[in-house]
């Protein structure tokens, strides 16, 4: 098997692909016909690939994934709805010509599951496996099942290694990439977790062929993100391409998860730790958490609870004046066509308080004070900021809360 070396610049390759502008800061790619990869650029020897592809054959696959496993012992760990679809296909890769002995856990499929309970349960099988410092976990599936794995691999034995094996469109453009790993509290979204970044990142995009529409168009809304933190023409060509993705072409698929990857390997590159640069990677969030924690978790996706936010974001940012209506409805329209809510339905109970309460224990809440991430000047620009008018914030979760859905809100805003 011949690994491409990392190269500094993503080829031309199709119509989908345009001029990299900031997604490829500090991210290195190189494309061949069967998949990119994008590099993770960290220091002290931390650097890891995200493979991105389609039907690669089962020698080349195999061979990717074993060599990012660097002792004899590996946990396959999925979820009761992936492991009929691929824990076996997976199984077999791992074992494939090797000596390494796979051992395999299903937990319950789920955001509900997303529990330090759910995660002892790792814990134990790692122990009745008898799994050393030297083990790996491989997590399958998408962001709950990668971000507990993730955490669980972050504490076992004080730090085991673990590799990413997305199988959702969130999962491959977001939650497999950068080490932010967790679980959920009654309390609070992701309020128990740890930074602990894998050993690879291996996407393999026909996956996607069993994720349902819902599921699917959930990841949309974290790619229309970094269209607006940072990358004005990615957001332009989700424009262009929102009825590509919608209908699974795989080139406009592919293109879009590996952009994400490199803006989002560009932002984790300069600030690791969510220092300040990283929070920008939550516009919409603190919103979106409140209404996935207020619902009860799993009630609504991630995505769609981000998409709704992303719309608060954008309105309360009008609101102040800090960008225009015109990009306002740009917003919205984009969200509208990737088929995601952008308002509370009509006979949501959430209330200010509800809100307010929940977005107070927010994780970029510094000294008492609430800070957000805000839209400001052109598209592609964002402030991540404690300086902020709190009335038109009261002003915005208002709005959601009391209007009912007649009206679309781009209209009242522009
Ligand atoms: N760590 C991060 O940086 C980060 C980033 C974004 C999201 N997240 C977290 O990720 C989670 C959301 O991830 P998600 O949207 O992937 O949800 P998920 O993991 O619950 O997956 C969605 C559903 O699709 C199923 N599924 C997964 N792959 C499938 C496939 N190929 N075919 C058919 N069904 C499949 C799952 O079993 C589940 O029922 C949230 O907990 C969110 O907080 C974390
Ligand atoms: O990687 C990050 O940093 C993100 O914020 C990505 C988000 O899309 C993701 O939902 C993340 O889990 C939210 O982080 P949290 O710190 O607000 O829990
Ligand atoms: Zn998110």
């Amino acid at each position: 098997l011949v690994v491409p070396q990392f190269q500094t610049r993503h080829q031309e390759r199709q119509r989908h692909v345009g001029k990299l502008g900031m997604a490829d800061e500090g991210s290195i790619t190189v494309s061949t016909d069967k998949y990119d990869i994008v590099k993770v650029d960290l220091d002290d020897g931390r650097d890891y690939p995200i493979y991105i592809g389609t039907g690669y054959d089962d020698g080349e696959a195999a061979q990717l994934l074993q060599s990012h496993i660097k002792g004899s012992k590996v946990l396959l760990i999925t979820n009761d709805r992936i492991a009929p679809m691929y824990l076996e296909k997976y199984e077999q890769l791992l074992k494939q010509d090797s000596d390494l002995q796979v051992e395999t856990l299903v937990l319950p499929d789920g955001e509900e599951h997303k529990t330090m309970e759910v995660l002892q349960k790792i814990l134990d099988k790692s122990l009745e496996c008898a799994l050393d410092r030297k083990a790996t976990f491989v997590a399958l599936g998408g962001g709950v099942i990668g971000d507990m794995v993730g955490f669980a691999a972050a504490i076992y034995q004080r730090g085991i290694n673990f590799v990413q094996i997305p199988t959702t469109v969130m999962a491959m453009v977001d939650s497999s990439v950068g080490g932010k790993t967790g679980v959920n509290h009654p309390l609070g979204k992701n309020m128990v977790g740890a930074f602990h970044q894998p050993q690879c990142v291996y996407i393999d995009t026909e996956t996607l062929s069993t994720l349902p529409d819902r599921e699917l168009q959930s990841g949309f809304s974290e790619i229309v993100k970094y269209g607006l933190i940072r990358d004005a023409e990615f957001f332009e060509w989700q424009e262009e391409h929102i009825e590509e993705m919608m209908a699974r072409d795989p080139q406009a698929l592919r293109y879009a998860i590996t952009r994400s990857c490199q803006n989002k390997a560009a932002v984790v590159k300069a600030d690791e730790k969510e220092a300040g640069l990283r929070a920008t990677l939550n516009l919409g969030h603190t919103f979106g958490h409140a209404i996935e924690n207020y619902s009860g978790y799993g009630t609504w996706l991630h995505g769609e609870a981000v998409s709704i936010g992303t719309a608060m974001a954008a309105t309360m940012s009008a609101r102040m004046e800090w960008i225009d209506a015109d990009l306002v409805k740009r917003i919205y329209t984009l969200l509208e066509r990737a088929n995601l809510p952008v308002e509370l339905p009509v006979d949501s109970p959430m209330t200010r308080e509800s809100f307010l309460k929940l977005m107070s224990v927010d994780k970029k809440v510094a000294n008492g004070q609430l800070r957000l991430i805000l839209l400001k000047g052109a598209l592609g620009n964002c402030v991540f900021t404690g300086d902020f008018d709190e009335d038109a914030m009261v002003q915005t979760i208002d709005e959601f809360v009391a209007e009912c859905s007649t009206q679309p809100k781009k209209e009242k805003v522009a």
